[in-house]
């Protein structure tokens, strides 16, 4: 499992410790490990026969570019000769000197737009040294970045070189991509939301530690998530191993039934029940001819896939009445798509199981008529706060889907958030195939959020064993599912006879 915390629950650690923490010991105990790891870098690129690596440090205005001068300043005082280049209109006064007094060159990067004073003695540099650095260390913007303004720098981004190394300082600055990102104290939960941009993320011990039990987000390990995996036993059938009821589909989009079928009869459902209009019932049956048609008992429900909900409503439709009916029983109920606009406060029995599945925009309009004022982008920009803040207004746990997929339950618990999956999966049909996936493991009997863990898990690496770095349709993420179920099982399997045999599992 690897743990995140809030920018606040750092900060606050930070401040605790009395240090002066814009120029204090955790600055430079931050500083040094940063160096430390650039040098290393340094060597590796000397080693792949790079000569003289030239190191360019981007320096922005506050504590972030105060680490990376004082890192500079290591640097220098261990021969490794760079730039700093001061690229917004302040930086850290002491740090600038600090690096001045043990040779580091610093100098204004000149074509940014400012109106401050030359450091003392520093000239002014071009783009010319960005782009033909060897190693580039991102200490423009850490915590204290604002994203509505970061486009400010996005210029400087695009001219670091494809091959040179970046070196982030604690987190990428908005619109820079980092090899590694140094951070500090703990990891941040920004870090697991923007996993392609940070590279590889080393932690610096600056002395602060937060409480595990205490982090904002988690996510869990492919071992951890593979054990969640239900496989039956000698005493199971099909009805133990659950039954999953399917309402999703309708006459204008029958193409959801059988992407959600197609995924629940290949993840490995007891059985699969589908209930839909005529037209539907006979593209699944085309398409799975396992699945049983017509109401039943069920362990779970997964109701809205190819719905229009609005529309279904308005006409009163046999689909909306099967819909509604699945979607008030007493089961574990995954509220997708269209039966997000009718899952009003009510409507769930009291205490019984719910997972929904929107996307920043369905989650935005969910709250909107709850009389909560947001709109998609700012789901999109903080997806933790938006899918906990639902899970509490709704009571039920919430996936919200997107590049990271983050999962919150009701409560003040951390969130799961799932960053592994290719983006490759951003395309139409492959949110029907998570909900039927999420429906078999809930009839399982997977608890809401475990089984959203998992789910999300899967479908990831479903889409991943589909076509790996390339484009996947819907169908065969869905087709995908049972060998990544059989990698799964192959893993617990592994694990069990690893401790068996008396050797810790890795
Ligand atoms: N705290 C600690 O104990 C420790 C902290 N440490 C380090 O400090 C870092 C946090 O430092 P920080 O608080 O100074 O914030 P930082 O990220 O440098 O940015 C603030 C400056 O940027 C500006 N600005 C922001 N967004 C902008 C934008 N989009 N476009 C343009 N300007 C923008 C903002 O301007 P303002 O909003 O004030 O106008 C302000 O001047 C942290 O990540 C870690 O590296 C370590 O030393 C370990 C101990
Ligand atoms: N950029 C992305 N990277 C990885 N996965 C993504 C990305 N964008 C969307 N997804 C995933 O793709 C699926 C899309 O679901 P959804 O939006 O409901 O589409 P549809 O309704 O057409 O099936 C979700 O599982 C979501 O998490």
């Amino acid at each position: 499992m690897r743990a995140a915390w809030s920018v606040d629950a750092v900060r606050a650690a930070e401040e605790a410790t009395g240090d002066d923490f814009t120029d204090g010991a955790l600055m430079q105990r931050a500083a040094k490990g940063l160096a430390d790891i650039v040098r290393r870098e340094v060597a590796e690129l000397e080693r792949r026969g790079v000569t003289s690596p030239r190191v360019v440090v981007l320096v922005g205005p506050g504590n972030n570019g105060g680490d990376a001068l004082y890192a500079a300043r290591d640097l220098a005082v261990d021969g490794i000769e760079c730039l700093a280049l001061l690229v917004a209109d302040k930086a850290h006064v002491e740090g600038v000197a600090a690096a001045r007094a043990a040779g580091v060159d610093v100098a204004r990067y000149e074509s940014a737009s400012h109106s401050g004073p030359e450091p003392e003695g520093g000239g002014r540099e071009s783009a010319h040294a960005i782009a033909h650095a060897d190693l580039v260390v991102d200490g423009i913007l850490g915590i204290g970045a604002d994203p509505g303004r970061a486009a400010t720098w996005k210029a400087l981004a695009d001219l670091i070189p494809i091959q040179a190394f970046v070196v982030a300082v604690d987190c990428p600055t908005p619109g820079f991509r980092a090899d590694i990102t140094v951070t500090f104290g703990e990891p941040k939960t920004s870090l697991m939301l923007a996993p392609a941009a940070n590279g590889r993320v080393e932690v610096v011990d600056i002395g602060i530690h937060l409480p595990l039990g205490e982090q904002e987000a988690m996510r869990l390990s492919g071992t951890h998530l593979a054990h969640l995996w239900p496989v039956p036993g000698p005493r199971d059938h099909k009805y133990t191993r659950g039954v999953v009821g399917l309402a999703t589909g309708s006459d204008a989009f029958p193409g959801a039934a059988v992407l959600g079928a197609v995924a629940a009869v290949t993840t490995g459902a007891g059985m699969v029940r589908y209930v839909g209009p005529r037209r539907a019932e006979d593209a699944v049956t085309a398409a799975a001819p396992e699945v049983v048609h017509g109401s039943g008992r069920v362990q779970a429900w997964v109701v809205g896939s190819g719905i229009d909900g609005p529309s279904e409503r308005e006409h009163e439709s046999d689909r909306y009445d099967s819909a509604m009916a699945a979607l008030r029983s007493e089961e574990p109920v995954v509220i997708d798509a269209g039966a997000l606009t009718w899952f009003e406060p009510g409507v769930r029995p009291e205490g019984a199981q719910t997972v929904i599945t929107p996307h920043a925009g369905e989650l935005a309009t969910l709250l909107q008529s709850r009389d909560i004022d947001v709109e998609r982008s700012t789901v999109e920009a903080d997806p933790v706060t938006w899918a906990r803040r639902a899970a509490n207004e709704t009571g039920a746990t919430v996936l919200l889907k997107g590049g990271v997929t983050v999962i919150a339950s009701p409560g003040k618990g951390p969130v799961t958030i799932e960053n592994r999956a290719p983006h490759w999966l951003a395309t139409a049909g492959t949110g029907d195939v998570l909900a039927a996936l999420l429906g078999v493991l809930l009839a399982a009997g997977l608890e809401p959020r475990s089984a959203a863990a998992l789910a999300a898990y899967t479908h990831g690496r479903a889409a991943h064993l589909a076509n790996p770095d390339g484009p996947v349709r819907a169908l065969d993420v869905a087709m995908s599912l049972g060998r990544v179920a059989s990698e799964l099982v192959a893993e617990q399997r592994r694990v069990h006879e690893e401790r068996r045999a008396g050797r810790f599992p890795r």
